[in-house]
Formats: structure tokens, sequence, C-alpha cells
């Protein structure tokens, strides 16, 4: 019985649950990429727990990331994102899904670096203008012209969300997809010799 088990092949959530060991799964990207989404549900694939920077900030400061760019602006926004996501990363593994700022961050993104598999959500300017114009929440693209804003930000961010580890392109395919491509990357990488 047992040699029936060990010669079972892993499933491809097993496989990547075992490559990632106690690291945390970090997800990154901009606004719309579907950190969010696709990280819970790849905490759910991986039966480990998921967190979000965002959400985690809007909790400890019982404010809204809008009310807290409004109140403080964005300079003491960052240095809380950076003492929060450095507080998530201390035990792993998780999932954890950053806000779309956190790696450009100097501080933030060495932390990240040291505390996890970096996952980039590659996404093209169509694929997230469609996704984000629907709301009004994000306080960055509060501006004239908000598809150019987005524009001008995926050229100053994208060179270093290319850091990352690994880099799935985000689309327009089921989020269940987007979470298998998700899991290959992580059990491609541990294959590689
Ligand atoms: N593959 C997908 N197909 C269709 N819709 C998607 C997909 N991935 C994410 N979405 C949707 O796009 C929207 C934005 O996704 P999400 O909030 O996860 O992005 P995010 O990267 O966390 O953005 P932010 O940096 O603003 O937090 C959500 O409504 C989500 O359901
Ligand atoms: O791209 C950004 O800089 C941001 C993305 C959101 O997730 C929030 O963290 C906030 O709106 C800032
Ligand atoms: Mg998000």
């Amino acid at each position: 019985m047992t040699e029936l088990i060990d010669q079972a092949p892993l499933t491809l959530a097993a496989e990547a649950r075992a490559a990632l060991g106690k690291r945390n799964l970090v997800l990154i990207g901009l606004m719309g990429a579907g950190k969010s989404a696709i990280g819970r549900m790849t905490a759910q694939a991986l039966g480990i727990p998921f967190v979000d920077s965002d959400h985690e900030i809007e909790r400890v400061s019982r404010m809204s990331i809008t009310d807290l760019f409004a109140a403080y602006g964005e300079a003491e926004f960052r240095a809380l994102e950076t003492r929060v996501i450095k507080r998530l990363l201390r035990s792993g593994p998780r999932v954890v899904s950053t806000g779309g700022g956190a790696y450009i961050n100097e501080n933030t993104r060495r932390n990240i670096k040291r505390g996890g598999l970096t996952v980039w959500l590659n996404a093209d300017l169509d694929v997230l203008w469609e996704r984000v114009n629907k709301r009004d929440t994000r306080p960055l693209l509060k501006t004239e012209n908000p598809r150019q804003t987005l524009e001008n930000l995926m050229n100053a961010r994208y060179p270093i969300y290319a850091e990352a580890d690994l880099t799935v392109m985000s689309r327009d395919v089921k989020k269940e997809t987007m979470v298998e491509e998700v899991l290959t990357a992580i059990a491609a990488a541990a294959r590689k010799p």
C-alpha cells in the first residue's frame, strides 16, 4: 500500500506545494492583473493561507485605501504598506497578494525578495483597463486620463516587476486556467536543474 502511494504521480497542486516548501508565494503586478482574485484561488489549490496586503492595510488602519491616500498621502501609505507586508511575510507558507505599487518600493521589494517566491502577473493595457475602469477604488487612477495614467505606470513599473522569479501572462481566460498556469510555473521552475 505504501509503495502504491509513493508511486502515485503528484497532482499539479501537490507538486507546486512541495516546490514551495516553507516559502511564501508572493503575487505582484499592476492594478487589475488579478493578484487578489487569482491569489485567493491559488492558496485554496495549494491548501495554504491567503492574505492580501491591501485588505490587511484597510483592516489595521480601519480606513479604505482611498481614504488613506486622501488623508495621509502616498508616502505614508507606502510606509504602512512596507510594515504590513514585512509582517505578512514573517510566517510562511502563505500566498501573499500585494498592492500594485508594493514591489516598486525599494524597501518592500527587498523584503519580498527575501520572503518568498515571486510571481508577476503580467497583462497588457487593454486587459487591465477593461478590468479597472469598472470601479473607482484606485486613487492613483483618479486623473484626467486614467487610461494614459495606467499606461504610464506600465512603462515605469514593468521593468521592475520583471525582476520576479516567475512570470505568468494574465488575460481573459477562466480564472481556473490562470491558477493552473501559476501552479505549472512553480512546478516547472522546481524541475529545472
Ligand atoms: N482571468 C480573469 N478573467 C476575468 N476577470 C478577471 C481575471 N482575473 C481577475 N479578474 C477580475 O479583474 C478584477 C481585478 O482583479 P483583482 O482585484 O484580483 O486585481 P489586483 O491585481 O488585485 O488589483 P489591485 O492591485 O488593484 O489590488 C476583478 O474583478 C477580478 O475578478
Ligand atoms: O498600483 C498601486 O500603486 C496601487 C495599487 C492598489 O493595489 C493599492 O495598493 C493602491 O491603490 C495603490
Ligand atoms: Mg488586489
